[in-house]
């Protein structure tokens, strides 16, 4: 029998390989686009990723998450469409050589990836007055985020990947999933089996932005920029340990 204590506390430490797996999901978790195979996601898997997102934290408790399952060749189609039409007006937003290349970029696997899965956000979930969520009304969106990252950490353990589509006129996503005025669509994801994760970004790959030095983006105390009083030890550990960590190295 285990006791009281024991029934309401986890132990807060992990051991070493199930802190490694943690970090290895987090640094080889990759936005899919063009690696789907068709083979089926099994019911059991789905299951394990729709609850890990369920699990994700949010303000006061609010959960304002849906989750719309997308199997239907008919469905989809639609939904592809809606970013066929949205991807062309993408591409003339782009100027000279970056709009070639944008066109060159795969951005979705809406059709390949057995399973679609769109995550929405009631607003108006538990009323107007949400814990948390009393200044600052996007909380209930970002929480839906939380949800999302937390399927696609867990889809990477599981070998799935997961793609993120926004390229969409919000408008043709709730028309194409009957998605009710009042809910919003947060994150549209293909999800399936790939043949392969790339090692880095794709986006990294083909040159259009490179991954940030993780030392410029720290601000010690204020907003002081790169002339502030740093803590160089911890600059100089943060930029160690990301390059490290992100080759798939040891943890401290
Ligand atoms: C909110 C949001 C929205 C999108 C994305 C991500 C997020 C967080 N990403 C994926 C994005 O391009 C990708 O995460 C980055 O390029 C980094 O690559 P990895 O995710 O590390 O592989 C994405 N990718 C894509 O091919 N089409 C898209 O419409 C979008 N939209």
């Amino acid at each position: 029998m285990s006791s009281p204590l024991q029934q309401i506390q986890t132990h807060p430490a992990f051991d070493d390989a199930e802190r490694a797996a943690v970090y290895r999901a987090i640094f080889t978790r990759r936005d899919v686009r063009g690696e789907f195979l068709p083979d089926p996601v099994p019911d059991e898997v789905l299951a394990r990723i729709l609850a890990a997102a369920h699990h994700a934290p949010s303000v006061g408790f609010m959960q304002p998450w849906d989750f719309v399952v997308v199997r239907s060749p008919e469905v989809k189609r639609r939904v592809h469409a809606a970013f066929t039409e949205a991807h062309a007006e993408a591409a003339l937003m782009f100027e000279g050589e970056q709009r070639t290349t944008y066109r060159k970029l795969k951005l979705e696997g809406i059709l390949e990836a057995p399973v679609n899965l769109c995550l929405t956000c009631d607003r108006e979930r538990h009323g107007p007055v949400v814990v948390g969520r009393t200044h600052i009304k996007t909380m209930d969106l970002y929480s839906t985020v939380c949800a999302v990252q937390n399927l696609w950490l867990a889809a990477r353990a599981e070998g799935l990947g997961v793609g993120w589509v926004s390229i969409f006129h919000q408008r043709a996503l709730r028309e194409a999933l009957g998605i009710p005025a009042g809910i919003t669509p947060v994150a549209y994801l293909c999800i399936g089996h790939v043949s392969h994760f790339y090692r880095k970004p794709e986006l990294e790959a083909a040159g259009w932005l490179p991954r940030l030095p993780i030392e410029q983006l720290l601000h010690f105390d204020r907003w002081q920029g790169a002339a502030g009083e740093a803590d160089e030890a911890l600059v100089d550990a943060v930029r160690d340990t990301q390059a490290v960590l992100a080759a798939g190295g040891p943890l401290g």
